[in-house]
C-alpha cells in the first residue's frame, strides 16, 4: 500500500481557520506570521518528501506491473489505480485477477531488506506491521470474494521487492517476492479457475476494488495550490528567501525506459510453467458461497458440519483445515476413523493448498493416538493374532453356551458390543453398562444377558493382559487418559474430524482433549445416516457441546440425482442415533443438480454369473470416453466379496488395486474393497456386487428386533456404497 498523502486535510482546514483574537499586538502578529511562515516551510519540505516518495513508488510499480503483463494474454485481468478498500486516500498497487486466483500485489521500494522469522527488516526498523495492513486487505478480500464461492486459499497477498531477484518467502500470510520472481509464481499456479469463475470474481473485485479516477488529496494548509495540467502533483517550492508562496510544478522525470525485467525467454518458460501445471478440479478453487462461508466461519467452541451424501463436507472440512493453518499459529490435525482416507485426504490438499499442506497434519484415529502414546512413552502391543486367541479363550471361558450364544447372532455381535458399546464408550463399571442405553442397537437385551456380555468383557481384558496386548480400543483408551492426565504441551490449533459418525465415544474424547473448548478448535463434520458402526453415544456424554454451531449443507454434488434416488431408497424409512441426541432422519439435500444414466440392477444367477457380468460391466464403462480403469471401484460388503471379485477382474485381465492399498495418489486400476475402506471416497462408476435381493425386498415391519437391526446396518452400508458413485451405479444380486 501507499498511502501517498498520509495528512489529514479537514484536520489541516480546521486549523487554517484560527481567527486572530481582537487587540493582539503588531508584535504579536508579527510572530504570528512567522510562525504561519515556519508552517509553511515544514509543509513543503513534507510535500516534497512525499512527492519522491511517489516518484519512486510509481517508477517501481511501473516495472511491476511491467513485468506482470505478459499475464493479460493468458486470460488474467490487471487492476490498476484502485482504491484500497475502507481508505479514503490509499491506493492499491496492482490487483491480478486470473486463472490462478487473485492477488493483492504490493510492490516495496525498500533497501537492505532481511526477512527473518516471519518478521521483515529494512535495515534495523522491523516493518512487519506494514505488510500486515496488506495481509489484513487480503483477508477482508477473501470474505468479500466467498460471496461468489471463491476459495479463501485462491486469494494472495504479493509484496514485491522491486529490484530483487530470487527472493521468496512468506511474512505471515503475505508472500514477499522479488520483482523478477512474481510473474513466474503467479503464471505457475496454472488454470484454478475457469472462465466463467475468472468472470464472476473480477466482476467482484472490480467493486470492492473501485477505481481512483480523482487526484490524490494535497495536504497543505495553504490555499488550494494551481494544480498543473495532467503532469501530476504539485510541489510546493520555497521562494530564495524561504517564502513558501511560490508554487511550480517540478518537472516529473522523463520516463525510465524500461529495460526489461525479464528476457523474451524467461517470460516464455513462466507462462509455459503454468500451462503445464496441473489442473485442480473444481471444488478445490471454487465453492458453493454457503459451502465457502463455513470455511471461514468463526465459531466460539467445538462446530459441527453435517449434511447428507456429498455435499461437499470433507471439501469444506479440507478448505477449513487450510484456512486455519493459514490464519493461526500452530498445527491443524484432520483426522478420521478409516486408516487410508487421510493419506488420499493428503494428496487432496496438496493440491488444494501447497501452501499450507506441511502445517496440516493427517493421521488415522489410531495413529493419532499411538502418536500420543509414544511421545509420553507409553508402550502399547498390538498384536492381530494374540487379540484374536483372547477373545477366543475369553468366549469359551465365559459365553459358551450362555445366554447369549444363540443362532441369533454370529460372535461378531457380541464381539462388536464389547469393542464399541462397552469399551468404545469408555464403561468401566458394570453398573454403567446395566443401565446403559444402547444408541443405535435395537436388539434390547435383558440383565441376564447383559451380564454375560460384561462378564465375557471382563474375560477378554484378562486374557489380553495375561498375554500382554492390547486391542485397539484399548490404545485409544489409553491415549484418552494420558491427555487428561496430561494435555499436550504443544496443542495443536485444530483438530477437524471426517466422518465424525464412525468415532467412538473415547475416541472424541480423546481427540477433543488435544484442543478444548478452543474457538475454532474442534470441527466435527459427518453424517449420521452413514452411521455403520455400533457404539452410538451423544456428544454430551463425550464432554462436547456444539449447541448453536452447527451447520447443515444440502447441494448434493457428487451423485446424479438418478443415482441418488436409487441409493436413497434403501434408506428411506431409516432412523439412527444422532449424536445431538436425537433420533434423526437423514438429512435430505435440496438440490441435485446433476442429471445422468438410471443406475442399473441385475438379478444374477448364481455368484459365477454375477462375476462374469462384473467384468463385462468393468468393460463397458471404461470403453465410455473419459473413464479408465481408476475411475471405477467396485464394492463389497465382504472381504470375502472383495477377494472373489479381485480374483475374476485379474483373470480377465483387468488391473485392479486394493482399496487398503489406495493412498489418493491417481492410479489406473479398478479399486475394488469393502465399503468401510470406500468411506469417503468417490467412483465416477460404482459396482456394488454382493447383495442378496431379499436384502433390498425385505420390509422392516415384518422382521423382529435382531433382524431389524441387522437389516438397518447393512442397508446403511449399502447406501454408503450406491452414493460413492458420481455418474454409473451397477448394482448386481443373486
Ligand atoms: N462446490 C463444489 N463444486 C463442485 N463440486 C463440488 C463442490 N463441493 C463438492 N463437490 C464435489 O462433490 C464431491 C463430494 O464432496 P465431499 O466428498 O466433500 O462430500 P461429503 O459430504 O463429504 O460426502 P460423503 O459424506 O458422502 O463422503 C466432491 O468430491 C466434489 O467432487
Amino acid at each position: 500500500m501507499d498511502a501517498r498523502f498520509p495528512a489529514d486535510r479537514e484536520e489541516s482546514d480546521r486549523e487554517g481557520r484560527h481567527a486572530m483574537p481582537a487587540g493582539d499586538s503588531a508584535a504579536q502578529e508579527q510572530s504570528r506570521q512567522l510562525a504561519l511562515a515556519a508552517a509553511h516551510e515544514r509543509a513543503a519540505a513534507d510535500a516534497r518528501a512525499t512527492a519522491s516518495r511517489y516518484g519512486v513508488a510509481s517508477a517501481t510499480e511501473q516495472r511491476t506491473a511491467a513485468a506482470l503483463a505478459p499475464l493479460a494474454a493468458a486470460g488474467y485481468h490487471l487492476l490498476a489505480d484502485r482504491r484500497w478498500p475502507g481508505s479514503r486516500r490509499a491506493q492499491v498497487d496492482m490487483v491480478v485477477v486470473g486463472p490462478a486466483g487473485v492477488f493483492i500485489v504490493d510492490t516495496k521500494a525498500w533497501a537492505d531488506v532481511r526477512m527473518a522469522e516471519d518478521r521483515i527488516f529494512r535495515g534495523q526498523e522491523d516493518v512487519t506491521d506494514e505488510l500486515m495492513a496488506l495481509a489484513d486487505l487480503a483477508y477482508r478480500t477473501e470474505g468479500e470474494l466467498v460471496e461468489v464461492g471463491l476459495a479463501p486459499g485462491e486469494v494472495h497477498a504479493v509484496a514485491v521487492l522491486a529490484g530483487r531477484s530470487g527472493v521468496d518467502e512468506r511474512v505471515g500470510p503475505v508472500r514477499v517476492l522479488g520483482d523478477r520472481d512474481v510473474l513466474r509464481q503467479i503464471a505457475r499456479r496454472g488454470a484454478r479457475l475457469g472462465q466463467e469463475q475468472v468472470d464472476a470474481v473480477l466482476a467482484r473485485c472490480l467493486s470492492w476494488f473501485t477505481h481512483v479516477d480523482a487526484a490524490a488529496p494535497i495536504s497543505t494548509t495553504l490555499p488550494e495550490p494551481v494544480l498543473p495540467g495532467p503532469r501530476g502533483p504539485v510541489l510546493l517550492a520555497p521562494d530564495e528567501d524561504g517564502a513558501p508562496d511560490t508554487v511550480v510544478p517540478e518537472p516529473r522525470p522523463a520516463p525510465d525506459l524500461p529495460t526489461p525485467l525479464l528476457s523474451e525467454g524467461e517470460v516464455q518458460r513462466a507462462m509455459l510453467e503454468g500451462l503445464m501445471a496441473e489442473p485442480v478440479e473444481e471444488w478445490m478453487s471454487f465453492l458453493h458461497p454457503a459451502q465457502a462461508r463455513v470455511v471461514r466461519r468463526s465459531y466460539n467452541g467445538p462446530a459441527r458440519i453435517r449434511g447428507a451424501a456429498g455435499t461437499g463436507k470433507t471439501v469444506v472440512g479440507l478448505h477449513r483445515a487450510a484456512y486455519l493453518a493459514r490464519t493461526q499459529q500452530g498445527k491443524v490435525l484432520v483426522t478420521t476413523y478409516i486408516r487410508t482416507l487421510p493419506d488420499v485426504l493428503r494428496q487432496q490438499l496438496t493440491r488444494l493448498a501447497p501452501d499450507v499442506v506441511d502445517r496440516v497434519e493427517f493421521a488415522g484415529v489410531h495413529e493419532t493416538a499411538k502418536r500420543i502414546l509414544d511421545e509420553r512413552g507409553v508402550s502399547v502391543r498390538i498384536d492381530g493374532k494374540q487379540i484374536a486367541s483372547a477373545w477366543t479363550a475369553a468366549w469359551g471361558r465365559v459365553a459358551g453356551g450362555s445366554a447369549i450364544d444363540t443362532d441369533r447372532h454370529e460372535q461378531e455381535y457380541w464381539h462388536d458390543e464389547v469393542s464399541y458399546v462397552i469399551k468404545g464408550r469408555g464403561l468401566t463399571r458394570w453398573e454403567e453398562y446395566a443401565a446403559l442405553p444402547r444408541l443405535g442397537r435395537r436388539h434390547r437385551l435383558g440383565m441376564q444377558q447383559r451380564r454375560v456380555v460384561w462378564d465375557l468383557y471382563e474375560a477378554y481384558d484378562k486374557e489380553l493382559r495375561d498375554r500382554g496386548v492390547h486391542d485397539f480400543a484399548d490404545q485409544i483408551a489409553l491415549a484418552e487418559a494420558e491427555l487428561r492426565r496430561e494435555p499436550l504441551a504443544e496443542r495443536y490449533t485444530a483438530v477437524v474430524v471426517d466422518e465424525a459418525q464412525d468415532l467412538t465415544c473415547v475416541m472424541i474424547r480423546m481427540l477433543h482433549a488435544l484442543v478444548g473448548d478452543a474457538p475454532d478448535g474442534f470441527t466435527l463434520i459427518g453424517d449420521g445416516q452413514q452411521t455403520i458402526y455400533p457404539g452410538g453415544f451423544t456428544l454430551a456424554e463425550a464432554g462436547v457441546s456444539v449447541a448453536g454451531r452447527g451447520t447443515v449443507l444440502d447441494v448434493n454434488y457428487r451423485n446424479t440425482r438418478e443415482i441418488l434416488q436409487f441409493a436413497s431408497l434403501l434408506v428411506k424409512d431409516d432412523e439412527y442415533a444422532d449424536i445431538e441426541g436425537a433420533t434423526a432422519r437423514g438429512d435430505r439435500p435440496t438440490e441435485v443438480p446433476r442429471r445422468g444414466p438410471k443406475p442399473v440392477y441385475v438379478r444374477c444367477q448364481n455368484e459365477a454369473d454375477r462375476q462374469r457380468r462384473m467384468v463385462l460391466r468393468v468393460h463397458e464403462v471404461v470403453a465410455e470416453v473419459g473413464t479408465n480403469f481408476g475411475d471405477v471401484g467396485v464394492l463389497s460388503l465382504s472381504r470375502r466379496g472383495v477377494e472373489s471379485a479381485t480374483e475374476a477382474l485379474k483373470k480377465a485381465g483387468v488391473p485392479v488395486v486394493n482399496l487398503e492399498q489406495y493412498d489418493g495418489v491417481p492410479v489406473n486400476r479398478v479399486k475394488v474393497g469393502t465399503i468401510k475402506r470406500a468411506k469417503g471416497l468417490e467412483f465416477k462408476q460404482v459396482l456394488v456386487v454382493d447383495p442378496f435381493a431379499s436384502w433390498l425386498t425385505e420390509k422392516a415391519e415384518e422382521l423382529d428386533e435382531v433382524d431389524r437391526e441387522r437389516r438397518e446396518f447393512r442397508l446403511r452400508e449399502l447406501y454408503v456404497a450406491m452414493t460413492r458413485a458420481r455418474d454409473g451405479l451397477w448394482v448386481a444380486s443373486i
